[in-house]
């Protein structure tokens, strides 16, 4: 994922910057980093790291200014780098900071595009970076003096629209100007538009999440429409225009069943809603299915899959039990890089409540699984404390098929439902009995709270990738390019530690 954050403010920016980016670090990670503009100059700081360590006091001191955009990585392509943290920076035309949230599907293609046609560089292995660049060329192609109208920026972003291909929702401050944010045709990531209003006048943002907003007491407005931009201008006036020819709303689905916090609105859908209707729905499909199962209490797997466990519990009119305490100091699994390090940090991560298991039949419940890291060690555990039989029930399908748009699932092969059956799955994570949600009752479960929103983007499930450009040779190629093995290749180590140039120390 990773998560976006800009402000146009009419007073110091950055503190709100990082607090917002405190609230999305569930979205990334790995690395993180803020460039606000003050009076014509721009001041980065940026590295790989959670939030709380990439800035100190030191940095936050420098990091002056009314106007800026902040961003938490978790990577998707490119390397590991910290050259590949965001905000990028580009000199021209103007001057400006960029970040992103998603996965271009095109990259390479328009990485030939900006060397040949644009001639500008790009230093490092980022679909942002490119990006980027495709946007800077787009608004020096359209505009000759100092002077940008709110057109000329539509219609730059209609011209990307035009060439990049995949899931991008971006934001780029830029000197002189003011904070541009754009969601692809397809908004198949999230992003919200929030409004503040001060003493000293009116205060915009944007943000992944609306729980972004929250944080710093920006009221939502509303969100962000899949191909529309948004222009705030320095002085504080908000402009907006769709600029796809034709848009419609498909946001990724994976974001309900485990990315955004549950105290986000998406799309105008309740995270939290849809988890409990994905819970009932579960829940009813377990009372149809198993109906002769000896289920003693249902317990959840922390964090994500918390508030589907406890409506599972109700419409199965079962005890609900927290069995697992989770370590606060540990982030998410999942998104971290490397297997190696996942799986150690499950047992790191969670620890059982022996009493919650001996001699008990338990269903578990997750929102997902995806890898099988998880699963696997969790049942171990429940029956390392006792448990007679360990039922498990998953919030999402079966996830059969890689990720393209933002989430690091390069490999069909890493995932644990690739090329197997239920009672395969099963037999490898040691259950006892496996349930999947079904893909129409999740797709049901969050239309349920926004019955307008017809596709939703559910290619992990299904294989139908909504961009129309994904063929099996795509997934091949960034399949060798990203899986695990190759990125434990000696070469990509040592190409990491010549690739930063960003950074400074102060
Ligand atoms: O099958 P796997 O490859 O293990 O992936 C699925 C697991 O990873 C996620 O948890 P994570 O620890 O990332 O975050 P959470 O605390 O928000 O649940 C998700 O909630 C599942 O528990
Ligand atoms: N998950 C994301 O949104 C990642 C953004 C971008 N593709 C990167 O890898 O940095
Ligand atoms: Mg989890």
């Amino acid at each position: 994922m990773c998560g976006i954050v800009g402000i146009v403010g009419k007073t110091p920016v950055a503190q709100s910057l990082y607090d917002c980016l405190t609230v999305l670090q569930h979205r990334g990670q790995d690395a993180a980093g803020i460039m606000t503009i003050d009076n014509g100059v721009f001041n980065l700081r940026k590295d790989n790291g959670l939030v709380r360590d990439v800035f100190h006091t030191r940095h936050m001191k420098r990091l002056t200014g009314n106007m800026g955009i902040g961003h938490c990585r978790y990577p998707t392509a490119g390397s590991s780098s910290s050259a590949e943290a965001q905000p990028f920076y580009v000199n021209s035309p103007f001057g400006m900071a960029f970040a992103h949230n998603g996965n271009l599907t095109n990259a390479l293609d328009l990485q030939i595009e900006v060397a040949k046609i644009a001639r500008r560089h790009i230093n490092t292995t980022s679909d942002s970076e490119i990006l980027m660049n495709i946007f800077a060329h787009e608004l020096s192609q359209r505009t000759t003096g100092l002077t940008v109208s709110p057109k000329d920026i539509f219609e730059v972003v209609t011209n990307v629209h035009n060439k990049a291909r995949g899931a991008y929702a971006c934001v780029a401050a830029i000197i002189g100007l003011g904070v541009v944010a754009f969601r692809d045709p397809n908004g198949i990531r999230p992003l919200a538009l929030g409004k503040r209003i001060t003493e000293m006048g009116e205060e915009y943002m944007v943000a992944s999440e609306s729980v972004a907003l929250d944080a710093v007491g920006f009221q939502f407005i509303r969100d962000v429409a899949p191909g529309e931009a948004v222009f705030i201008t320095e002085a504080g006036e908000l402009f907006t225009q769709q600029c796809a020819q034709t848009p419609l709303t498909s946001p990724c689905i994976f974001e309900f069943v485990y990315f955004a916090r549950p105290d986000s609105f998406i799309d105008g859908i309740s995270v939290y809603a849809s988890r409990v209707n994905m819970g009932k729905k579960l829940g009813e499909k377990i009372a149809r299915e198993w109906a002769d199962l000896d289920i003693d209490v249902v317990i959840p797997i922390p964090e994500t899959s918390m508030d589907v466990a406890l409506q599972i519990a109700i419409t199965l009119d079962l005890p609900y039990r927290q069995g697992f305490v989770k370590n606060r100091y540990i982030g998410r699994t999942f998104i971290m890089p490397g297997q190696t390090q996942r799986k150690k940090s499950v047992r790191r991560k969670l620890n059982a409540i022996s009493s919650e298991f001996k001699g008990k039949n338990v269903l578990l419940v997750d929102d997902s699984i995806v890898r099988g890291t998880t699963s696997g060690q969790i049942i171990e555990m429940a029956r390392e404390s006792g448990a007679k039989k360990v039922y498990f029930a998953s919030a999402a399908p079966e996830i059969r098929f890689p990720n393209v748009y933002g989430i690091d699932m390069p490999s069909a092969n890493e995932l644990i439902a690739y090329g197997r059956e239920i009672d395969q799955i099963s037999d490898l994570i040691q259950a006892d009995g496996l349930i999947f949600q079904d893909i129409s009752d999740l797709v049901a479960a969050v239309q349920h709270e926004n019955p307008q929103i017809s596709r939703f983007e559910t290619s992990v499930f299904d294989g139908n990738y909504i961009t129309g450009d994904v063929d099996q040779a795509y997934l091949e190629r960034i399949d060798a390019a990203r899986n695990d093995q190759a990125r434990k290749a000696p070469v990509v180590q040592a190409e990491l530690s010549n690739l930063d140039m960003h950074n400074f120390e102060a």
